[in-house]
């Protein structure tokens, strides 16, 4: 059984022009123009040139591991993709994302259930999964699918998900993307070289991820749940959104998720626990996280603490979970 809101695209919605209440945020549930005021004079996200990670100087790799340290994430340079490859790849999105309706619902994330009704699933054409009437939805549809990179391995999973911004009337009152953290060891995001909208949070302030101009695509590298478990908390993941484009704009961008084997205990790395830093997360297995991600991104939650993986989680509270 799939949510009636499940089948909704909002790129459908958007073409009517009008704002349902659905996606609309309650002013305590933290809507993005109260936010954005309050991040005059934020710090820029760190930059790390790759190609010189392996110079005989450590000042580069000194870089990575400050950016690591207080951001969780980086902007790349220096990884010899050129810009009319990247800006390919974010036009082949587009060209997806503009297809007639039909075509697009022939790679729907709403497919046939054993019973006989219909299920979602995360890979696919379509909206986030819809569990509740109350859960205010994201102003985005997406593509998600799984990836097979040739050097990564077979039984390593990646995905790719491609999202689609459509114009808003109300920016002001939406969540593109909500506030999360990124299922993944690690994330690779190819964002948008037109449209801004992604900010990170960063000592309790949204900091904006700037777009570049001149045809330059911002690339970044983003810290995921899993590593912050495998590093003992070493390196986080850092909690980022995205706002939604204006009337007259669209925006679109890739993440590629590297995730653990599922099979694989997710644990923190025994060689970063000692008495002085004990294991800050309890084991789980690879795919009980990867489950848990979907139930916990429909409520807002992070899945860290969804599962309680940290070591001395209690129960949360029940505003916690009801919440958004
Ligand atoms: O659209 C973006 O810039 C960010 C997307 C993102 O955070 C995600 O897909 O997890
Ligand atoms: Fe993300």
């Amino acid at each position: 059984m799939v949510h009636q809101a499940q089948g909704l695209l909002v790129q459908e919605v958007a073409a009517d022009g009008e704002l349902p209440s659905r996606y609309v945020l309650k002013e305590q549930q933290g809507r993005p123009a109260a936010a954005a005021a309050a991040q005059r004079a934020a710090p820029s996200i760190p930059t790390v040139d790759v190609s010189r990670l392996a110079d005989a100087d450590p000042s580069e790799a000194d870089k990575l591991r400050s950016a690591l340290d207080s951001w969780g994430l980086f902007a790349v340079t220096g990884h010899g993709m050129t810009d009319p490859f990247l800006d390919a790849i974010l036009g082949a999105a587009r060209g997806f994302f503009h297809l007639p309706t039909e075509a697009k619902q022939e790679y729907s994330n709403v497919v046939d259930a054993d019973d006989g009704g219909r299920k979602f699933q995360p890979e696919g054409y379509g909206v986030d999964r819809v569990d509740t009437d109350e859960q205010v939805l994201d102003w985005c549809d997406r593509l998600y699918l799984q990836v097979r990179p040739d050097k990564v391995g077979d039984r390593m999973p990646s995905y790719a998900r491609f999202t689609y911004y459509p114009p808003c009337p109300r920016p002001d009152l939406v969540h593109g993307l909500k506030p999360h953290t990124d299922n993944s060891v690690v994330t690779v995001l190819l964002l948008d070289d037109q449209v801004g909208g992604l900010q990170v949070l960063k000592d309790g302030s949204w900091v904006d991820v700037p777009v570049l101009g001149d045809g330059r695509h911002q690339l970044l590298v983003v810290v995921g749940d899993e590593m912050e478990i495998m590093s003992n908390a070493a390196f986080r993941a850092p909690v980022h959104r995205v706002m939604a484009p204006g009337e007259e704009a669209e925006r679109v961008s890739l993440a590629v998720f590297y995730q653990p084997e599922p099979d694989k205990v997710l644990e923190p790395s025994p060689e970063l626990i000692d008495g002085d830093r004990p294991a800050m997360y309890k084991k789980l297995q690879a795919k009980v996280f990867a489950d848990g991600f979907w139930d916990a991104f429909a409520l807002g939650e992070r899945t860290i603490d969804f599962l309680k993986v940290k070591v001395d989680a209690v129960d949360p509270p029940a505003a916690a979970v009801s919440g958004a």
